[in-house]
């Protein structure tokens, strides 16, 4: 029994080309109707859900008339962006089919490092999630070339899943999960149940790059369950084909190569924060504050703030002092230094109309916050 996995309640599911395509023949919609029942099902066991899904230049080709791949990076964008139509189409109806609702969302690496863009992406997503709907996410290859290039939206999900701080990340494949060696060549190759991400031995297996359609092979999807391990979520490499795969993952059947973090949640996360981030200004909080972080765990709201120092934006990290002047949490804030020192000590209902907007009530949300 994988407890890590049966138990997880926000997961990224990530399908790649060489799955979604038939070998090149299109999309498969009989078997992306099979995948939606099963996420329908997680989805009403309570499991928040984001499907990171490739398949655009694939379905690109197929409606372009293309047999071969093309070998100019601006076919492959123009083939993303018609594709990327029939992608979305067909993720939409096979949900709206369980009257699920889907959401496109287009996202590059760049807007992940970006501090304002990760926390407008991250609200956006959180947003969708809380409304019970699916986002379906890809990257937005007209304005960046790199990741078709390498065919590598692994990277992309496990961004992701730093993201949304998934407890899990499901890379569904063509292969049964990664083989300790290179299973088109190597017949004997035995597939690897589970092992810690960082293992330095696993760069030897996972060295050979991917198929016709998917490009990154296990390269990437060890590399993205590394970067998933960063906040703290295990990862699953698993074949997409295999019956009721993500029904049986949930009931935490040991299918698949899970690779784990070599920390804790809890120390994985504050690490990342840390390291990810600078720091770039305070808030000083009074007692009460201090006692709803440390005691009830809540979000940081305005009331419980009466100093602000420094010059931060939106999604930079913040340093939380209490009224003896020291750290109590750090975290990513949610309002400019400027706006923040506007709506200090003031109630939720009243940040409204103190700014004319709103972003969240909460000045550092709990998801945000890491209690030193
Ligand atoms: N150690 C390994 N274990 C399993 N598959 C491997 C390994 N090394 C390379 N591969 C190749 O990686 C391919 C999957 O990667 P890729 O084609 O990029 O798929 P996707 O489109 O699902 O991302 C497999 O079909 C397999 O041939
Ligand atoms: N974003 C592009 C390329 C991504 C891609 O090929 O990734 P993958 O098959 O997951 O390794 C697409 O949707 O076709």
């Amino acid at each position: 029994m994988r407890e890590k996995v049966s138990k997880a309640r926000r997961w990224v599911v990530k399908i790649g080309s060489a799955l979604l395509t038939a070998d090149g023949r299109g999309l498969d919609r009989d078997a992306m109707a099979v995948w939606v029942e099963q996420m329908v099902a997680l989805r009403r066991a309570g499991v928040e859900l984001v499907l990171v899904s490739s398949g655009a230049v694939a379905a690109g080709m197929s409606r372009l008339g293309w047999n071969a791949r093309p070998s100019t990076i601006h076919e492959l964008q123009a083939a993303a962006a018609v594709g990327q139509m029939g992608l979305i189409q067909a993720w939409e109806s096979s949900f709206a089919e369980h009257q699920l609702q889907t959401a496109q969302v287009l996202l590059t690496h760049d807007d992940l490092s970006d501090r304002k863009r990760y926390l407008n992406a991250r609200s956006t997503l959180r947003t969708l999630v809380d409304l019970g709907v699916i986002p379906v996410i890809n990257e937005n290859d007209t304005v960046v070339t790199d990741e078709i290039r390498f065919g590598d939206n692994d990277t992309l999900a496990a961004l992701v899943a730093n993201l949304v701080e998934a407890d899990l990340l499901v890379i569904l494949t063509d292969r049964d999960g990664m083989f300790d060696a290179d299973p088109r060549h190597n017949p004997d190759a035995q597939l690897i149940f589970e092992a810690r991400a960082d293992d330095p031995s696993l760069d030897a297996v996972a060295g050979g790059t991917g198929g016709a359609l998917g490009r990154g092979g296990m390269q990437t999807k060890l590399r993205a369950a590394r970067l998933a391990a960063r906040s703290g979520a295990n990862t699953i490499i698993v074949g997409g084909r295999i019956e009721r795969v993500l029904d049986r993952l949930k009931a935490g059947e040991r299918l698949g190569t899970l690779l784990t973090p070599e920390r804790g949640r809890h120390a994985a996360r504050k690490q990342w924060l840390a390291g990810h981030l600078q720091m770039r200004g305070t808030l000083s909080l009074d007692g009460g504050a201090v006692r709803a972080l440390l005691e009830q765990r809540k979000s940081l709201l305005p009331v419980g703030v009466v100093a602000v120092d420094g010059n931060f934006r939106r999604g930079e990290m913040v340093v939380c002092l209490g009224p003896d002047g020291r750290e109590v949490a750090r975290g990513l804030v949610n309002y400019s230094a400027a706006d923040a020192q506007r709506i200090i000590g003031l109630g939720t209902e009243a940040i409204e109309q103190e700014l004319g907007y709103i972003d969240e009530p909460e000045l550092v949300h709990r998801d945000n916050l890491v209690l030193v």
